[in-house]
């Protein structure tokens, strides 16, 4: 176990001096350096360089650490050059390429009794992996997706009973499949089909229970707008198969269905108004790029490959990434206030049956 810093900077460079091929630099011509903190590695060239400083190098530079630092540590995949500036008056050394990373490897969670779990978890919490925990105050909107039988309805309940600890829940479950039944056992309300109406009356019923939650960040903003301290409880809208919605209905439904997601993923960050979208995919069918691009927690389960990827990580290589193997693994992303962006393998918690759930 490496826990110096200097020296695992010492181990990176060398690393770095034997794999990278540029213009036969190295840190021995004092090219560059690294630096080492809690928060990631600082590569910093020593410019002018006879080498160019792009998302190429960037990239290069992240296969070579993210070998050479496994399973000690592991870097969080950017889609760019992540450039940060330094504090000095060398202007030599005035930036450098930053690599944020997570301590050791992506590890899946084993919950023997989730009711105990949820029980004992602190407030706002939401564990995914051993060494990932996403803090329900600094994200809003989340996003599941993944083909049938990739682990997502199993991915869907465990986040309904770890989100029920710090959050009210509203469900929307046009399946009316194991949602619904988690739901009834957790006294969660559940908008579901019947068999006697129409798609496009399901889906206006979704609507006017997605307008109770826009009135309720309005409510919230006039509270807010009096006291910009107050603090409210959680409160989480639920989608199931969210294409199945939105696939198939009168325009002007689907419109209103569209609209309304957009308000609540555009609106809902400072009155705690958090949406959970499940889908096979997240083309512009299922939902609008506003909303897209408001996701915050990134998910997607089963098979990764661009054509998986292309509507949650559109900008993402999936080079250097190690995918782990099995049932409910996949990649997830978190984008919040401190880390602008990152991906990580997933491996989905796995936990015990839920008598008359699952
Ligand atoms: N993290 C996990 N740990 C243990 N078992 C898992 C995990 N994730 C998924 N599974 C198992 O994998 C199988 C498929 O998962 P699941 O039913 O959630 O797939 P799905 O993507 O929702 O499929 P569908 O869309 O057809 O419902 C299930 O038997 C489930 O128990």
């Amino acid at each position: 176990m490496i826990n110096n810093s200097l020296l695992l900077a010492k181990y990176i460079l060398q690393g770095i001096n034997m794999a990278l091929q540029i213009s036969g630099e190295t840190s021995y011509s004092n090219s560059f350096d690294v630096k080492v903190t809690n928060e990631g590695v600082y590569f910093i060239p020593r410019m002018p360089a006879s080498y160019v400083v792009d998302d190429d190098l960037y990239q290069k530079l992240f296969l070579i650490m993210n070998a050479v630092l496994y399973p000690e540590y592991t870097l969080l995949k950017q889609s760019g050059a992540y450039f940060v500036p330094l504090d000095t008056d060398d202007i030599h050394v005035k930036r450098a390429l930053f690599f944020p990373w997570v301590k050791g490897i992506s590890k899946r969670l084993v919950i023997s009794d989730i009711d105990s779990f949820v029980e004992r978890l602190p407030l706002n919490k939401i564990p995914i992996m051993e060494n990932l925990t996403i803090d329900l105050n600094k994200v809003t909107s989340f996003a599941i997706a993944g083909n049938s039988g990739s682990g997502k309805s199993y991915a869907l309940t465990y986040m309904l009973c770890v989100l029920k600890r710090s959050s009210q829940l509203v469900i929307v479950d046009p399946k009316f499949d194991m949602p619904s039944r988690w739901g009834r056992e957790n006294n969660v309300p559940v908008v579901a089909p019947n068999a006697s109406r129409s798609k496009s009356d399901f889906v206006s019923e979704v609507n006017s229970e997605l307008s109770k939650a826009l009135e309720l960040i309005q409510q919230r903003q006039q509270v807010l707008y009096n006291n910009p301290t107050a603090d409210f409880e959680h409160y989480t809208v639920v989608i199931d198969e969210v294409l199945a919605l939105s696939d198939g209905v009168a325009k002007p439904i689907k419109d209103g269905f569209f609209s309304l997601l957009s308000q609540i993923a555009l609106l809902g960050r400072a009155s705690k108004v958090h949406l959970l979208l499940v889908s096979q995919r997240f083309d512009n069918n299922a939902i609008p790029i506003s909303v897209r691009e408001q996701l915050n927690v990134l998910v997607q389960v089963g098979n990764i490959n661009s054509k998986t990827t292309q509507f949650l990580f559109p900008d993402l290589s999936l080079e250097g990434i190690v995918i782990p193997q099995g049932i409910g693994t996949g990649l997830i992303q978190v984008i919040d206030s401190e880390h602008p962006f990152q991906i990580v393998p997933l491996l989905t918690p796995t936990f015990n049956k839920l008598e008359g759930i699952m």
